[in-house]
């Protein structure tokens, strides 16, 4: 299990000093709100380009943007190196995700919690990791929608069936309790972080999350 630390939660007049404290995760979780496909704001493409030379560390940015298509360009120029866009957010998901991939870098798909894998199945193919929200995006701290698991399972199960390679990622609500159910149903990356920055020592908690997903 990978952990992804979910800078959402750090302090965000120390962001390059947060950025270091994860830095035994091999993730880093950037999440972009635009206030309109959530009741939130919070990155963009500058903030990505500033922390780039701060971190070696896999940059996940986790578009909540509508009409993600606008900003691919300006994301890969700033350093992601996965970019995943909602199919709620957009009209044409085939188009977008190819632009990622023109773009050089690995593309992703996400799913909101009311959202079936059926949605998504077309795209598969085409996608480097597919996001499964565990809880309804735009805020960090949220409660763990339980019933957003049997969709964990379903995706690795596809997986398995048609011989796809796609990692599968949760985010929301991962914690030293879920990690267990999340690992259990076959993620293989998982985003944290109010249970990671909400600590005095955050690289511990990346620690323990991942000790826990080894059983
Ligand atoms: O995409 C997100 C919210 O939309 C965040 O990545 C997620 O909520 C992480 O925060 P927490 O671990 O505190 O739930
Ligand atoms: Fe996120």
């Amino acid at each position: 299990m990978k952990i992804a630390p979910s800078i959402l939660s750090a302090d965000f007049a120390e962001l390059k000093t947060e950025v270091k404290r994860v830095e035994n995760a091999p993730y880093l979780h950037i999440d972009i709100m635009d206030g309109q496909f959530v009741d939130n704001l919070t990155f963009g493409p500058n903030v990505v380009k500033a922390l780039r030379p701060h971190s070696s560390q896999v940059f996940d940015c986790h578009l909540m943007v509508i009409n993600p298509e606008k900003y691919i360009k300006a994301f890969a120029q700033a350093g992601a190196d996965i970019i995943g866009v909602h199919i709620e957010a957009t009209a044409h998901i085939h188009r977008v995700l190819s632009q990622i991939k023109q773009a050089g870098v690995k593309a992703e798909v996400v799913i909101n919690p009311g959202t079936p894998v059926a949605a998504i199945k077309e795209v598969l193919p085409l996608v480097d990791q597919v996001l499964v929200m565990t809880v309804d995006p735009g805020f960090g701290g949220q409660a763990f929608l339980s019933e957003t698991v049997s969709k964990v399972k379903e995706l690795a199960q596809l997986r398995l069936q048609a011989g796809l390679q796609f990692e599968i990622e949760v985010d929301g609500g991962v914690n030293a309790d879920t990690i267990k159910t999340v690992t259990a149903a076959g993620a293989d990356v998982a985003v944290a972080g109010s249970f990671v920055f909400g600590s005095d020592d955050p690289a511990k908690q990346v620690a323990l999350l991942k000790e826990l997903a080894q059983g």
